[in-house]
């Protein structure tokens, strides 16, 4: 519960979450894929040279990214910039060490870029927000010594000094899957490239590391994936390219969420054909919960009925969408049970706890169990919703406010870690500007 000082402390920071008076009904352009970025960046800062990526979403993890890999050594030049996008000309420099190296919240700075550290003909030392202190680094941090490396310390901050020289070794990714990518990512470049071997309890959001693996690939890296649990990357160049980031599916769900709790209509241009994006499951989960989802040529539809359908859902491949589906679950019709999750309890923050204590601070009935949440109906009334410095909290208490009038999020701008500015894009949804959202 909030206590008297705990409501004056979020006072300053209150977002009063607007509650829908009618059906939405928008056209949501999202900006680029915060996961598609970050490794996009990556790998031109490592590529045999010059390579431009174009769409890249700016926002907290995508401007840390950046600024890690310039003060690594890579030339950075931004052209067309808006609020939400900047397309990058990045020219490939030697890894050069001295750097401290600032990951925010960012688990795609944290795991992608010590591999790129252990390159530098020099020390880089890593730190980042007091919460990300308690993020699981040790997997990825041992590897990267078991390859060759010398780092101190088993979470941040710590410092890497290469050389790495590659080879194999063995992790335990159960904790994250950026474990194996931020192996995977930088290993054309080690010595004798890398084959990493997970061993222990399933890998979550494996998307993710089909997005790894795609994006290598295309960057003309030979890597083999055809064993389960096991990554060859061959040493040699990284291609330099000219890409374009996918608008960001994951991010998308809190805005077609909109659709199934007010009843709307909620479109969302430049949805891919075909992607790597564990969010393209929206289609699937957003229709067991009532949705009618339609493809559009080059985007994608959803309406909702207004009626929440509750939902049995293993987000194991997904769990980025536990927030949003959450907060659905909250205000579905009957119950929820979200499973396969455990490994959230180490995101920007331990999501399980926090999403029951918001949902029942608001009235509700959500209980932990080891690997999720149950969720059942349950009248909810408005109040603070806490956002743990987590952007996919705050956008859940969004979801929440659109059928629970004072609802209110503290501290709405940590939605700026992927969505550089959630709150115009959330009002313009609503028909506020009277335009789209951008
Ligand atoms: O590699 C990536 O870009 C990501 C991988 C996933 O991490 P986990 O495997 O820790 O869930 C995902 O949840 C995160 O938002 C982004
Ligand atoms: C888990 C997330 O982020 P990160 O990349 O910091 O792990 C997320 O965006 O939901």
């Amino acid at each position: 519960m909030s206590t008297p000082q705990s409501e004056s402390r979020d006072a300053a920071a209150l977002w009063a979450a607007p509650a829908a008076a009618e059906p939405v009904r928008a056209t949501v352009r999202l900006p680029g894929s915060k996961s598609v970025t970050n490794r996009a960046l990556l790998l031109a800062a490592l590529a045999d040279g010059p390579g431009v990526v174009r769409l890249a979403l700016r926002s907290r993890d995508a401007d840390l990214m950046a600024a890690a890999l310039r003060s690594l050594g890579a030339e950075m030049t931004p052209s067309n910039e808006s609020t939400s996008s900047v397309d990058w000309a990045i020219t490939p420099r030697a890894v050069r060490g001295g750097a401290t190296i600032d990951v925010g919240l960012a688990g795609t700075v944290m795991r992608f870029v010590p591999a790129v550290a252990a390159l530098a003909d020099g020390p880089v030392s890593f730190d980042g927000d007091p919460a990300a202190r308690k993020r699981p680094m040790g997997p990825i941090l041992g590897a990267l010594r078991a390859l060759g490396a010398t780092v101190d310390g088993e979470a941040l901050p710590f410092t890497v000094r290469g050389p790495i020289v590659g080879g194999e070794v063995v992790l335990d990714a159960s904790t994250s899957s950026q474990m194996v990518s931020g192996l995977l990512l930088a290993a054309a470049r080690f010595e004798k490239g890398v084959t990493v071997r997970h061993s222990g309890p399933p890998v979550p959001s494996m998307p993710h590391i089909a997005m790894t693996v795609h994006m290598l690939r295309q960057a003309g890296v030979v890597l083999d994936d055809s064993a389960e649990d096991v990554w060859r990357v061959e040493p040699g160049p990284i291609k330099a390219m000219d890409v374009t980031v996918e608008p960001d599916l994951s991010n998308a769900a809190p805005f077609l969420a909109a659709a199934l709790v007010t009843g709307g209509t909620v479109e969302i241009p430049g949805w891919p054909e075909e992607t790597t994006q564990g969010g393209d499951q929206l289609r699937d989960l957003l229709a067991l919960m009532g949705a009618t989802v339609t493809r559009l040529p080059g985007g994608l539809r959803v309406t909702g009925t207004g009626a929440v359908r509750g939902v049995e859902a293993d987000l194991h491949e997904v769990s980025e969408l536990t927030p949003t589906v959450a907060a659905l679950a909250a205000l579905a019709d009957g119950p929820s049970r979200i499973s396969g999750v455990a490994h959230i309890r180490g995101h920007e923050t331990d999501r399980i706890t926090a999403l029951a204590t918001e949902i029942n601070r608001l009235g509700g009935d959500a209980r932990e169990t080891a690997d999720g949440l149950e969720i059942h109906p349950r009248p909810l009334t408005g109040g603070v919703f806490h956002s743990y410095e987590d952007h996919r909290m705050a956008t859940a208490g969004a979801v929440i406010g659109l059928a629970v009038p004072g609802v209110r999020v503290e501290d709405i701008a940590t939605t700026g870690k992927t969505l550089p500015d959630f709150p115009a894009m959330w009002a313009a949804m609503l028909g506020d500007t009277g335009a789209d959202a951008k």
